[in-house]
């Protein structure tokens, strides 16, 4: 009955952003209709850097080979394919009384190889430039802020309803929400079954949601710059700045890189905040904000005394007026499930996860392949499913197509899910282990042998997922069903 375009399945994605922009190009690849919405007036990325793992590669080639070659026009030469963790601090539990003279020499920790032109990083906002001449403009609605969704599966031709602050109203066979760390989608997918299957307003104290509807704070905040290559070689030469190092201690990491093109090193400060998890202030929590601005290079000036050289230099190149990044995440509360009915959520929408192993952009765009592979699969299953014009006629013919495409969304989201949940959890709840071996934590992470077998176990867990495997699983799971 019909051709393969007849039984196509309308996607919107919820969010511009690495996860939302991945699946758009996998669609695009795939003729899968699409249409992404974007609640910011344009493509927008930060100018910090981002590394991106092996299987991050892996899965951006098999979404579009384009964009993998997008990603490897901007990305940077690591100088060496090794991850080099460095001694920052004497440790053996001296703090901060010790002398900072007395630690002045670098010492390796343990080095890994991440393969052959692995692991680089770039300008977030060069690869979104890069990936954003992928998608045709008339595919992008800018200016777009979901509010609400109204999902009334099982209501015969009924396809998902999304409405923006704007006003307006658009409807899809499925949403997808990649709408980051603090996600409307995931306020819909997360609601209560007996609740309405409408989210409303996401400030609405009364709406009974669990607290996995939003990310907590985990006690880590952050400074990022990008420091001219000619000041980051003048305070600590040109070896460390053309490499990826990262430098541990007790309660502080420092991570650095090169991005775009040599012009800059990457530096990432990660501090562990003496309030823990309920540091970052009650108010700015109730805001749902993340940054704070105008703060002097003190503090963390502060947290790197007692440090080598070498790091108290890294500090030394942050402006002295700088943005405090709380670092966020889900491990917390995670998000029970990332799917209801025919709205699924992928990216930090659905497992948010702090920085540490330079996994959670990856994640998004494993997400997406996983996600696009089983979109492409449904309207050949449709095909199958659907006998033809019986004796009800072409319109009992369309009515049971709509219904047999709504339940193949609905089982494809919810194999998306059972296939996604387990590894990404994982790698959520394993970043934070791993900085607390950066961080020393209660005087962990600073035997070499031991640190080695940790950090290798968890990268390659992360690196070498069989992605491939990963979409025949979910595919012939579909066709089973
Ligand atoms: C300091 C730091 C360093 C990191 N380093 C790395 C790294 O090296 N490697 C790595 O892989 N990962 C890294 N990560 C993680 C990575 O940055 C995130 O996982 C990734 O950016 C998340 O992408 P996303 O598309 O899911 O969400 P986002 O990038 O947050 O995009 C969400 C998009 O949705 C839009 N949006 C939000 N709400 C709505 C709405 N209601 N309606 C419409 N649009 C909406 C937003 O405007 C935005 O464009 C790091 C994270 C941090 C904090």
């Amino acid at each position: 009955m019909g051709s393969q375009e007849d039984h196509s399945v309308h996607v919107a994605i919820i969010g511009a952003g690495i996860a939302g922009i991945t699946l758009g190009i996998g669609l695009l690849e795939r003729n899968i209709p699409f249409r992404i919405y974007e609640r910011a007036p344009g493509f927008r990325e930060i100018g910090a850097g981002i590394g991106f793992s092996p299987n991050s590669e892996r899965a951006m080639g098999s979404l579009s080979p384009a964009m993998l070659s997008a990603f490897k026009r901007v990305a940077n030469p690591n100088g060496e394919d090794y991850f080099q963790w460095m001694f920052g601090h004497a440790g053996g539990g001296g703090g901060s009384s010790i002398n900072p003279s007395s630690f002045d020499h670098d010492k390796l920790l343990y080095k890994l190889y991440v393969g052959k032109d692995g692991f680089q990083g770039s300008r977030r906002s060069d690869i979104l430039e890069e990936w954003s001449k992928q998608i045709p403009p008339d595919l992008i609605s800018f200016g777009k802020e979901l509010e609400s969704i109204t999902d009334d599966s099982g209501a015969g031709d009924s396809p998902v309803e999304m409405r923006f602050r704007d006003g307006t109203i658009a409807r899809a066979d499925l949403v997808i929400g990649c709408d980051g760390i603090r996600s409307r989608v995931r306020q819909h997918v997360l609601s209560p079954p007996d609740s309405s299957t409408t989210t409303s307003s996401s400030n609405d104290a009364s709406l009974p949601l669990p607290k996995s509807v939003n990310p907590h704070y985990s006690g880590k905040f952050c400074f990022r710059d990008l420091a001219p290559m000619s000041s980051a070689v003048a305070a600590i030469g040109e070896y460390k700045s053309s490499r990826r190092f990262m430098y541990n201690g007790p309660g502080a990491h420092v991570i650095t890189y090169p991005v775009a093109g040599n012009k800059f090193l990457n530096v990432l400060v990660v501090i562990s905040d003496p309030g823990g998890v309920e540091g970052w202030p009650a108010e700015l929590v109730a805001q749902g904000r993340h940054t704070v601005r105008g703060l002097t290079k003190q503090e963390a000036v502060d947290a790197f005394r007692g440090w080598n050289k070498t790091v108290r230099g890294i500090v030394d190149l942050l402006p002295d007026e700088l943005e405090k990044w709380a670092i966020f995440d889900m491990a917390e509360h995670p998000a029970e499930t990332y799917v209801k009915g025919r709205v699924a959520l992928a990216g930090d929408a659905a497992h948010a996860t702090g920085p540490h192993l330079g996994a959670g952009g990856g994640l998004g765009i494993e997400d997406a392949l996983c996600l696009a592979g089983l979109i492409q699969a449904v309207p050949g299953q449709i095909a199958q499913r659907s006998k033809g014009e019986g004796e009800g006629g072409i319109g009992s013919a369309l009515a049971e197509e709509k219904e047999i495409k709504e339940k193949l969304v609905e089982r494809a989201l919810k194999i998306y899910n059972d296939v996604r949940y387990e590894r990404t959890q994982w790698v959520v709840q394993a970043t934070r282990e791993a900085v607390d071996l950066f961080q020393w934590k209660d005087g962990s992470g600073q035997d070499p042998a031991e640190f080695a077998k940790e950090i290798t176990e968890k990268f390659h867990k992360v690196w070498d997922y069989d992605l491939d495997d990963m979409v025949e699983r979910a595919v012939k799971e579909l066709e089973k069903a």
